[in-house]
């Protein structure tokens, strides 16, 4: 008779290589037929765009170019607005092939690239809030930073998300916030002034605008002070940098492995945010006795079980999503504003007239009472200027979607699952739409046109477009003019020599090198 192990070896190994002959189909499947499948289907529907190459993509051409350009660009050692060739090469120079909509590949990913307001007016026409998507492919990389919150929920859980949040934002409730903005930026004043009276006037800016940001919205939407959300804000930036400044090879398959370190490192990362977000939530929690006058902030509104609009009760949010939207607001709650105050510095900087007519509308607006929040809204010089910081420099560079049904644009269809890449610096940098003099600070382009004399209205969306649109854009705006004005009444200022002009992509647009400026004290 034959031992056991050997009547057990044929079945076994006929078992494992099944199981392994399925494991590769599946990957296969995976990596190659629903590729080929969506790249057939997107040239079937009309698009064109630069050949893909598997596993990469365009990938290997996206990197060589910016190279080449980063090596070949002495452009960088003087100052010019005109930055989409330098930070979006590959994408200025298909252009120039494809025309303004085209199909290029991350990995194994199509994206729908779209720098065409007509075009995208048509699709977004069609496409109500809930029923876009955001990609697959960016939701699982990005997940450490932002979980399943509201920049990345979908379908009716975004509408739940939204309504919930929506409230938090409305002018009545951000006027109560209004004092907090004064005195973490009358902070950020005090050490600048403290530094010119010690004989330092040259100040990197970036830094402290980023914390006084921190500051502001660790108050006014979760109630708790810097010290206390200084280790989320510090873990957050560490996976910001982990996942953006690296190579990693996203929409490539496997690509977690092959750069395991990292993806380690953001799990731990990630792990860490978490616990600390779910003791912040749990010591509201507690502290919650007055039911009758809950705090009117995010996480206030948040633990609050509210009504959804057909008049049921809403369902209450899983400790998992409270943590995943205080993740979300943490970082999308700082680093957009801080961004677009720092490049209105450096704007600024370059033109001392503008920081003059700010001063002037800040002496009739404001004259000599306490920065109220209600003034803000009627200094509208200071509004043109920040619409053309955004234009020129847009601190949201693109927005993404994924289609979860068959859109159709004109003779064109987008099948069901594409990914889209919306990109806003290439629309706000196009003479096409806004003229020869699309490189030039000129805020009064917005004077009485909150388009800024582009010829569509869908070619400037600094904050997105449709039922997506950000969120926070009033509090950013309130924030932005608020700290801005106590910073012009308080110093003139101009750029350091040290300087040196390098806007790069981080997720944000943000100079490479920090911001150091000469600043003066005003008497
Ligand atoms: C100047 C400052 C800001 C800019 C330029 C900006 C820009 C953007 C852009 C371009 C989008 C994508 C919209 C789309 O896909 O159509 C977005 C979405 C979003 N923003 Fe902002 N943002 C700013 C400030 C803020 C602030 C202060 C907050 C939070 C307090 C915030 C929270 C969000 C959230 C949560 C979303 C996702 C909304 C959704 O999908 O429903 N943003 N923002």
């Amino acid at each position: 008779m034959e031992p056991l192990y050997q009547l057990l070896i044929k079945p076994l190994s006929l078992a494992m290589t099944i199981l392994l002959s399925f494991v590769l189909w599946k990957a296969f499947f995976i990596c190659w037929v629903l590729p080929t499948r969506a790249y057939n289907k997107l040239r079937k529907s009309g698009f064109g765009g630069p050949i893909p190459c598997f596993p990469l993509g365009n990938i290997r051409e996206m990197t060589m170019t910016k190279k080449k350009i980063r090596s070949s660009s002495p452009s960088l050692e003087y100052i010019s607005h005109d930055i989409y060739p330098i930070i979006f090469p590959y994408f200025s120079q298909w252009r120039e092939l494809h025309g303004k909509v085209f199909v290029y590949w991350l990995g194994i990913e199509p994206f729908l690239y779209i720098a065409d307001p007509e075009f995208l007016t048509q699709m977004s026409s069609g496409v109500i809030g809930k029923k876009w998507g955001k990609p697959n492919v960016f939701k699982q990389d990005r997940k450490p930073l932002f979980g399943n919150g509201l920049l990345m929920v979908e379908g009716d859980n975004w509408v739940h998300h939204r309504h919930t949040i929506t409230p938090v934002f409305l002018p009545n409730n951000l006027k109560a916030m209004g004092s907090m903005m004064v005195e973490s930026a009358t902070k950020m004043i005090d050490r600048w002034t403290s530094l010119i009276a010690s004989g330092e006037p040259e100040i990197y800016v970036e830094k402290d605008i980023m914390r006084t940001y921190s500051e502001i919205i660790a108050r006014a939407a979760f109630g708790v002070d810097y010290r206390i959300s200084q280790e989320v804000f510090t873990k957050l930036r560490a996976m910001h940098l982990t996942l953006f400044k690296s190579n990693r090879l996203v929409g490539v398959p496997f690509n977690n492995i092959v750069y395991l370190k990292q993806t380690i490192e953001l799990i731990k990362l990630s792990k860490d945010v978490d616990q600390l977000l779910l003791s912040m939530i749990t010591n509201r929690k507690m502290s919650v006795v007055d039911v009758d006058h809950p705090q009117h902030d995010l996480l206030g509104f948040l633990l609050e079980e509210k009504s959804a609009g057909d008049g049921q009760l809403g369902k209450k949010f899983s400790d998992q999503e409270l943590i995943d939207e205080c993740k979300t607001f943490f970082f999308a709650g700082h680093e957009t504003t801080a961004l677009a105050l720092t490049w209105t510095l450096f704007l600024l900087a370059l033109h001392p007239e503008w920081q003059n007519q700010l001063r002037e509308e800040i002496k009739q607006v404001v004259g000599d009472r306490p920065l109220d929040p209600t003034m803000v809204a009627q200094l509208k010089k200071m509004g043109w200027v920040m619409n053309e910081v955004l234009r020129l420099y847009p601190a949201g560079p693109n927005s993404q979607r994924q289609a979860r049904e068959d859109i159709r644009v004109g003779n064109f269809v987008i099948p069901n699952g594409t990914n889209m890449w919306i990109d806003i610096v290439g629309m706000n940098h196009d003479p096409v739409l806004w003229g020869d003099d699309v490189n030039e600070f000129r805020p009064e382009r917005f004077k009485g046109d909150i388009n800024g004399g582009c010829k569509y209205k869908m070619g400037f969306v600094p904050f997105g477009f449709g039922g997506r649109m950000c969120v926070g854009r009033n509090l950013a705006m309130m924030e932005y003019k608020i700290v801005l004005t106590l910073i012009l009444t308080s110093f003139s200022f101009s750029l350091s020599p040290t300087y040196h002009h390098s806007p790069t992509i981080m997720l944000s647009l943000r100079p490479a090198h920090g911001l150091p400026l000469i600043l003066e004290q005003l008497v």
